[in-house]
C-alpha cells in the first residue's frame, strides 16, 4: 500500500462552489486513509501518466450525467427502475465490438421485458467502459507455494501468475482510458444509430424464449409484448416514426476504485463551475472503501455526477447515515444510489433496519439490490461461483423489504456478460459446478451468461408484474 503523492498539475485549478464551502480538491483524497490503492514502483511514471490523462478529453459530458442524475430521481420516486449490469471486469484482451455488442444486447433485451413487468421506464446504467479496477480480499495471492501481488484489474497489472505481470504499472491507466473511449463511442453509436430497436430487441426476446428450456413460463409476457408493440404499430407509432422506440438512453458506470485515474479525469464543468468525474457518468464506492474518513469517500462527495455506494451487511444504520449526510447533504433527487449487496441468507434479517433508519431520517435516496457479491460461494475445487437460485433469492427478498417498509425497491444491479460462459450454477439450463470448466472467462468473479441474465429479467417482470399495486377500481354505484 502506498500513498500517491499529489500531482501538480492540479494546484492551480479555480475553487468551485464545492470547494469553497468545505475545502473539497479532486486531489484532496490524497491526505485521507486510503485501502486497496496499488504499491506503484515508480512514482514519476505515476505523475507522468497523470499529466498526460489530465490533459486528454473527458470520457462523458457533465449534461449527460445531470440526465442520468434526473433518471435515477425518477426511479427513487417510483416512477422508474434501474438495470445496472455488466462485466466484473473489462479487460484489455476482450476489447471487441462483439463483445461490446453482446453485452448491450443482452441489457437491451432484459430492459425491454422488466419494462413490461414493472410498467415503468427502465434506466439502463453499464457497468462498461471503464469497469477495470478490482478491490481484492488479500493483498497477495498464492499458488504453489509462490506468493505473488493480487491481480486488480486490467487498469492496474496483469492477470498472469508471474512476477512480471503482476507489477502495476501506470501505463494501463493510459489503455483504460483509450479503452474506455473506444467503447463509449460504440456504445453511443448502437444506442442512437438503429441497434437499439425497440421491435429487434422484442424478436431477440423472441428467439431466446423459443431456445429456454422453460419457454411457457416466459412465452406469456413475451407474447404481451408482442400484442404491445402491434398494437402501437397499427396507431402508427413504429420505429421510422417514432425516436423512441428506434434509440435509447444508456449510461456507462465503474467503481471509482483507482482515484489517481479517477482525479486525473476530473474536470469543471463550464456551463455550472461544479466538478464532474469525467470517466463515466457514474461511479460508485465499493463495499471495501467506504470508510467515513476514507478517501475514496472524500473523493465522491465533491464530484457532481450521480454516485452509488456499497451497502453490505457489516453496514451499521448509524454510519449509513453519516455517509449519506457526507455524499448527499442536501438530499437531492438522484444524487445518491444505495446499492444494497447482503447476500441472500442476509437481506431479510440486515436491510430492514437499513431501509428504516433512511425513511426515517427523511432521506430519499434510491436502493438497488446487487444480488452478486453477496453471494459468491467457493467449489470443492476452489472455483468461485454464483448460484441462480440465490441470486434470484436476494431480489425477491430486497423487494419484500421494501414492500414491507413502504419504501421503493428501485432496480437491480447484476454481474453478466452477452457471451454463453459457465461461471455461475443453476437457471433454466441447469448448469452444475461439473459444467464450470466448459466456459470460465471470468477476470475476478463470475458473472450470469446471456441465458441465465433474460431468464433473470424473465422471472422478475413477472414478481414486479404480480407485486404492482392494483388500480383502485372505479366506485360501482348501488343498484
Ligand atoms: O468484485 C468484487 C471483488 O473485487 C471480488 O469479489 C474480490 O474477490 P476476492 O475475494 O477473490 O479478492
Ligand atoms: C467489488 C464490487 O462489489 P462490492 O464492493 O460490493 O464487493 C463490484 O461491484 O465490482
Amino acid at each position: 500500500m502506498t500513498t500517491p503523492t499529489a500531482h501538480p498539475g492540479h494546484a492551480h485549478t479555480p475553487p468551485t462552489h464545492a470547494a469553497r464551502r468545505d475545502g473539497w480538491r479532486p486531489e484532496s483524497w490524497r491526505t485521507h486513509p486510503i485501502r486497496q490503492v496499488p504499491a506503484y514502483p515508480d512514482p514519476d511514471r505515476l505523475a507522468a501518466v497523470e499529466a498526460k490523462l489530465h490533459a486528454y478529453p473527458p470520457l462523458v459530458f457533465a449534461g449527460e450525467a445531470r440526465r442520468l442524475r434526473a433518471a435515477l430521481a425518477e426511479a427513487a420516486a417510483g416512477r422508474a427502475f434501474v438495470l445496472q449490469g455488466g462485466d466484473c471486469a473489462e479487460s484489455f484482451g476482450d476489447f471487441t465490438a462483439n463483445v461490446i455488442r453482446d453485452t448491450f444486447r443482452v441489457l437491451l433485451q432484459m430492459a425491454v421485458v422488466l419494462t413490461f413487468g414493472a410498467s415503468l421506464p427502465v434506466v439502463k446504467l453499464g457497468r462498461m467502459a471503464g469497469q477495470f479496477a478490482k478491490p481484492r480480499s488479500s493483498d497477495t495471492e498464492t499458488i504453489g507455494g509462490e506468493t505473488l501481488p493480487s491481480y486488480r484489474g486490467d487498469i492496474v497489472n496483469g492477470a498472469d501468475f508471474t512476477p512480471e505481470a503482476r507489477v502495476p504499472d501506470p501505463r494501463r491507466m493510459e489503455q483504460g482510458y483509450f479503452q474506455s473511449a473506444g467503447t463509449l463511442n460504440l456504445l453511443r453509436a448502437f444506442a442512437s444509430g438503429g441497434y437499439a430497436d425497440l421491435n429487434e430487441v422484442h424478436r431477440w426476446n423472441l428467439g431466446f424464449v423459443e431456445r429456454s428450456p422453460l419457454a411457457d413460463r416466459y412465452r406469456d409476457i413475451a407474447d404481451r409484448i408482442d400484442e404491445t408493440l402491434a398494437f402501437m404499430n397499427a396507431c402508427g407509432m413504429t420505429s421510422i416514426t417514432t425516436r423512441d422506440l428506434r434509440e435509447t438512453d444508456f449510461y456507462v458506470s465503474h467503481e471509482a476504485l483507482l482515484l489517481p485515474y479517477e482525479q486525473a479525469l476530473t474536470r469543471i464543468d463550464s456551463t455550472t463551475g461544479d466538478w464532474y468525474a469525467c470517466s463515466a457518468h457514474f461511479l460508485w464506492i465499493g463495499e471495501r472503501t467506504r470508510q467515513i474518513d476514507g478517501a475514496h469517500v472524500e473523493f465522491l462527495r465533491g464530484v457532481r455526477n450521480p454516485i452509488g455506494l456499497k451497502v453490505g451487511p457489516t453496514m451499521d444504520p448509524d454510519d449509513l447515515l453519516r455517509l449519506i449526510d457526507i455524499l448527499d447533504p442536501e438530499d437531492e433527487p438522484g444524487r445518491l444510489t444505495l446499492i444494497s449487496r447482503m447476500g441472500a441468507d442476509k437481506v431479510a434479517q440486515r436491510l430492514p433496519a437499513l431501509v428504516r433508519a433512511t425513511r426515517r431520517a427523511g432521506r430519499h435516496a434510491l436502493w438497488l439490490c446487487d444480488a452478486m457479491h453477496g453471494n459468491t460461494i467457493s467449489t470443492v475445487a476452489k472455483v468461485k461461483t454464483r448460484s441462480f437460485d440465490a441470486i434470484l433469492s436476494e431480489v425477491r427478498d430486497f423487494f419484500d423489504v421494501h414492500a414491507a417498509e413502504g419504501t421503493v425497491a428501485g432496480g437491480v444491479h447484476v454481474e453478466m456478460t452477452g457471451q454463453n460462459v459457465t461461471e455461475c450454477i443453476g437457471g433454466a439450463h441447469r448448469l452444475t459446478e461439473a459444467d464450470l470448466g466448459a466456459r470460465y472467462e471470468t477476470f475476478c468473479d463470475p458473472r450470469l451468461n446471456a441465458e441465465q441474465s433474460l431468464e433473470l429479467a424473465f422471472l422478475l417482470a413477472a414478481e414486479l408484474k404480480a407485486r404492482r399495486t392494483p388500480r383502485a377500481l372505479p366506485a360501482v354505484a348501488a343498484q
